[in-house]
């Protein structure tokens, strides 16, 4: 290794005692068993149903506090005791008023910090003691750990804890403790997560997803297809901004545009009222129990028409100026026929119905009116000013990949581009032809050049990240053209139809999900393939583990929207040392329904996998990055103390 390096190093480790325990520690977590990883997707800003997940780390709270309480506290009272550790602050608040006075509630106090200095050792147990340390609230790691030394044979200091503990009720510290401590068990029981794609449209809240992830201890993202659109929106696509913006309307959520993200709808809203009726096929999806006056609705459904119109005007220059994305069949606006309302597709005449062409020249049917011009581009100017969703992205930048290999598997949102024989598809980019991972790795490449230059907004890079949106080849879409046209204006529901790539049937056999591991670089025997973005049919008897455990599907669907074709909230995956489990979640009611009732969203769990040995931290991913740094500090050692 280079000696400057080295010289720098040793500022950091300037003492042989300090490089050799530098050495032990790093060795000795080798040996520890690997931390449990938890897969998530699709959350498609279901906030509320995302947190609960988290927060009960897939079922694993209690089924930790099962182990330790099991015959000594009832079901009801561990039921409470778990809702407690979810959502400590507000089980606390619901306590203290069943409480009579003060003394019964100190009491509750005592009891429940013993259970939670029980719980933690438990949850703990298979990391360092530098890891638990480094878990701990910050204003309490002392008095913890002086608690927790209280287990085992230390008898005679029990007078010295009870004083503690009493101390900590009379100083009106306890609340904050527990609540410490319950995060802290959260924290413990899911070592790192991964967050499958799709956080944003659909469902009201993606941004309080964002700021979750931010807050998390250890997350890693890989985009979902709509991931990619906000990126692309806010790198300067215009197209992937018409289309944040039609999403949000067609489910009532412009909301999260306003309010959330601070970008001023007010052109745009002009513009829809001085063009745009109510229009059936453009009211907005509002799910069972939402409530909203018909003023509103109509508001709306205007804007919705706009903001679309726009769109399918963006998309046709960017068609005609990629050959290679192959769109030209997408050119729709140019296949009508205004006089008769009708559409040619594939040889074949349908009529139109709920048309909304004010704006439209049929003479050359792609121009955007100077008003529409202007209401996209201060649209842009907007997003791309905004703080918040700046912040969001550059994490989403940051955490966020279109894949990740990890710990032996591939993590991807959609798919592998197949051909039918289940060869990688290829797909012809400027001068050159890719496919499997080159082609991922380029489409990536793209995506950060975009985001590196967001004030160019026809580029080829801004170009792709749409394309990423709705491209035949694209690895987060999979499907051969998305029919929004088709769903919004033809009655024939064959031409809704999106026909998904091979790979969605294909992904079905254990040599086609070898044959990517292996294109990957990853080892077909250990690993697996883990995908979102196609939701798992439960109620149809669809099984989410595939190709003879090669490849697990984890979209159940947090959407609601998407509730009643899955039959559950969501699916998702375990990995710990003992192997991986896939987690089928009940319906989540609210929040409320937890703390009250102590209802838990009922989990089912599979087996996908079991180790034949517990799998220890040296076979994962930190292992190696841990094996690395043990080598460097070995150099450090033989060059400072050994020469
Ligand atoms: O349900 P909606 O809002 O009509 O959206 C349907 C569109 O969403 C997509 O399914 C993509 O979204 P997903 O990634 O959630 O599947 C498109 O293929 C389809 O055109
Ligand atoms: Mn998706």
């Amino acid at each position: 290794m280079d000696s400057k390096l080295l010289d720098l190093l040793a500022q950091r480790y300037d003492s042989e005692e300090e490089i050799v325990t530098a050495i032990t520690n790093r060795e000795a977590i080798l040996h520890l068993p690997k931390g449990t990883e938890h897969f998530v997707s699709d959350l498609h800003g279901e906030y509320h149903a995302f947190q609960h997940v988290l927060r009960n780390g897939a079922g694993k709270v209690k089924e930790k506090i099962r182990d330790i309480f099991e015959g000594e506290l009832s079901d009801q009272e561990i039921n409470e005791f778990s809702s407690l550790v979810y959502y400590p602050e507000d089980k606390v608040k619901l306590i203290k008023v069943r409480m009579n006075n003060a003394q019964e509630l100190n009491q509750w106090y005592t009891e429940i910090i013993d259970y939670m200095i029980r719980l933690l050792p438990y949850v703990s147990s298979k990391y360092t003691r530098t890891k638990l340390h480094n878990a701990l609230p910050k204003q309490f790691a002392f008095i913890i750990e002086e608690l927790l030394y209280k287990t085992g044979d230390h008898f005679n200091k029990e007078q010295y804890y009870t004083k503690m503990v009493q101390q900590i009720i009379s100083l009106g510290q306890a609340e904050k403790l527990i609540v410490g401590l319950a995060y802290t068990v959260q924290r413990l029981v899911v070592d790192h997560l991964h967050v499958v794609g799709d956080i944003y449209d659909r469902g009201p809240e993606p941004d309080k997803i964002m700021d979750t992830l931010i807050d998390n201890h250890s997350v890693d993202i890989q985009w979902g297809n709509h991931d990619v659109l906000w990126i692309g929106a806010f790198a300067g696509s215009k197209v992937c901004l018409a289309n944040i913006i039609r999403i949000c309307a067609r489910y009532a959520n412009l909301d999260i545009i306003e309010d959330a993200y601070g970008i001023n709808l007010r052109p745009l809203v002009n513009l829809a009222e001085k063009y745009y009726e109510d229009n059936p096929a453009f009211r907005p999806k509002l799910h069972k129990d939402e409530e909203m006056s018909d003023f509103e609705q109509i508001q709306i459904t205007k804007i919705h028409q706009a903001i679309a119109i726009i769109q399918f005007k963006l998309e046709s220059p960017i068609i005609k100026r990629r050959p290679d994305f192959q769109m030209e069949d997408r050119l729709l606006l140019e296949k009508v026929d205004y006089d008769s309302d009708e559409i040619t597709l594939r040889g074949e005449k349908y009529p139109l119905e709920n048309t909304c062409f004010a704006t439209v020249d049929p003479k050359q049917p792609a121009a955007l009116l100077e008003e529409e011009i202007e209401v996209i581009d201060k649209l842009l100017f907007s997003v791309q000013h905004s703080e918040k969703l700046a912040r969001h992205m550059n994490f989403l930048m940051k955490k966020g990949s279109l894949y990740l290999k990890y710990n032996g598997n591939l993590l991807i949102h959609g798919c592998i581009p197949l051909d039918e024989e289940g060869n990688m598809a290829e797909m012809k980019i400027g001068d050159q032809t890719y496919a499997g991972r080159e082609l991922l790795d380029v489409f990536e490449k793209y995506v950060r050049h975009a985001f590196a230059h967001v004030e160019e907004t026809d580029d080829l890079a801004t170009d792709i990240i749409w394309y990423l949106w709705a491209g035949k080849y694209s690895s987060l879409f999979g499907k051969k053209e998305m029919t929004t046209f088709e769903r919004y204006f033809i009655k024939d529901k064959q031409t809704h139809k999106e026909i998904k790539n091979p790979y969605y049937y294909l992904r079905e056999k254990q040599e086609v999900c070898r044959d990517i591991l292996t294109d990957f670089g990853l080892d077909p025997d250990q690993g697996h393939i883990i995908n979102g973005h196609t939701p798992v049919k439960e109620i149809e008897g669809e099984n989410p583990v595939k190709a003879d455990g090669k490849m697990i599907v984890i979209d159940g669907g947090f959407s609601k929207a998407y509730q009643s074709t899955t039959g559950i909230a969501g699916y998702t995956l375990l990995f710990n040392s003992y192997g991986m489990q896939i987690v089928a979640h009940k319906q989540f009611t609210s929040k409320e329904d937890v703390l009250e009732n102590g209802t838990d969203v009922l989990s089912v769990r599979r087996l996908v996998d079991k180790e034949l040995e517990r799998k220890k931290v040296l076979e994962t991913n930190v292992g190696e990055e841990l094996q690395q740094e043990i080598s460097i500090l070995k150099s450090l050692l033989e060059y400072r103390y050994k020469n």
